[in-house]
């Protein structure tokens, strides 16, 4: 992963992109640890390779496996693959995972909105990055990147130079949480992560819920 992370952090050159960062700090829990962060497009490839801690492996849909080199890519770099379309399948998974989080002391990257979403919002969360911290009992370190929306047109897969703001939030405990707590956790993490999003964003939190930029 550190060759695929070296390669990767030369694109936003190719791309005139800058990251700003904010929090890096909040990565040492001294622990593993599972991180979620929002997921916009396929540039959150840039944004993940340019904070991603060592030790750290990342959760994927299983189809990513089969896109040829760069599916192999992934696999030799230790990407987990789930199938998103059985939550049994990818339970049983995700159970090994927390086992294999303690012994091999890893981290573990997840979008937990489950699908890419450029519509200036988050989806909401699926519940599994956060039944994985609980069942490990290790902290969940939210990590949020700002709109692309001011330099990506995702319907003509047209962007610009611009600016990535992000920033690593404070680590949540889960020791002593249960599965009855998942939702409370989730939830947890949406909200602070939806504010940050907005903050970073620029963008304005209608009382509605709905979101628009300030300088409308
Ligand atoms: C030069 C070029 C080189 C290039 C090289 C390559 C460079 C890149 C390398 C890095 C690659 C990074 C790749 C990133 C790719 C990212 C993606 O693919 S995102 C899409 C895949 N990820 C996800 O989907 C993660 C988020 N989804 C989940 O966590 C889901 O919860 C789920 C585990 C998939 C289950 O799906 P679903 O059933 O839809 O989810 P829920 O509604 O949350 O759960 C339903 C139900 O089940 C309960 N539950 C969920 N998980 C668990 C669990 N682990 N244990 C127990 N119970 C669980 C949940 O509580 C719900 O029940 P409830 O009664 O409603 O509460
Ligand atoms: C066209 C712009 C190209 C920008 C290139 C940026 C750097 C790319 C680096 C490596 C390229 C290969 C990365 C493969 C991993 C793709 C991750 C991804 O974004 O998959 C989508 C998945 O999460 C969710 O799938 P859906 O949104 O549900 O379907």
């Amino acid at each position: 992963m550190r060759i695929i992370k070296t390669a990767v952090k030369t694109f936003k050159y190719l791309y005139g992109l800058r990251f700003e960062v904010k929090g890096l700090e909040n990565f040492k829990v001294g622990s593993p640890c599972v991180i979620v962060s929002n997921h916009q497009s396929i540039l959150d490839m840039m944004g993940l390779m340019e904070i991603l801690p060592d030790g750290c492996v990342q959760i994927a849909k299983k189809e990513l496996l089969y896109t040829g080199s760069v599916g192999l890519v992934m696999y030799l770099g230790g990407v987990i693959f789930i199938n998103r379309k059985s939550t049994s399948n990818a339970k049983m998974v995700m159970a090994d995972v927390a086992k294999t989080m303690l012994s091999e002391n890893v981290m573990v990257w997840i979008y937990p909105e489950g699908t890419r979403n450029g519509n200036g919002d988050l989806l909401p969360f699926k519940k599994g990055a956060f039944h994985l911290a609980i069942q490990a009992q290790v902290p969940v370190v939210p990590v949020v990147y700002s709109s692309f929306s001011s330099f990506y047109d995702r319907k003509k897969n047209l962007f610009t130079s611009g600016k990535i703001r992000v920033e690593v939030l404070e680590p949540i405990e889960t020791k002593g949480l249960t599965p009855e707590d998942v939702t409370e956790l989730t939830n947890r993490c949406y909200s602070t992560m939806r504010e940050t999003f907005f903050r970073l964003s620029g963008l304005v939190n209608e009382p509605n819920g709905s979101a628009r930029t300030h300088l409308q």
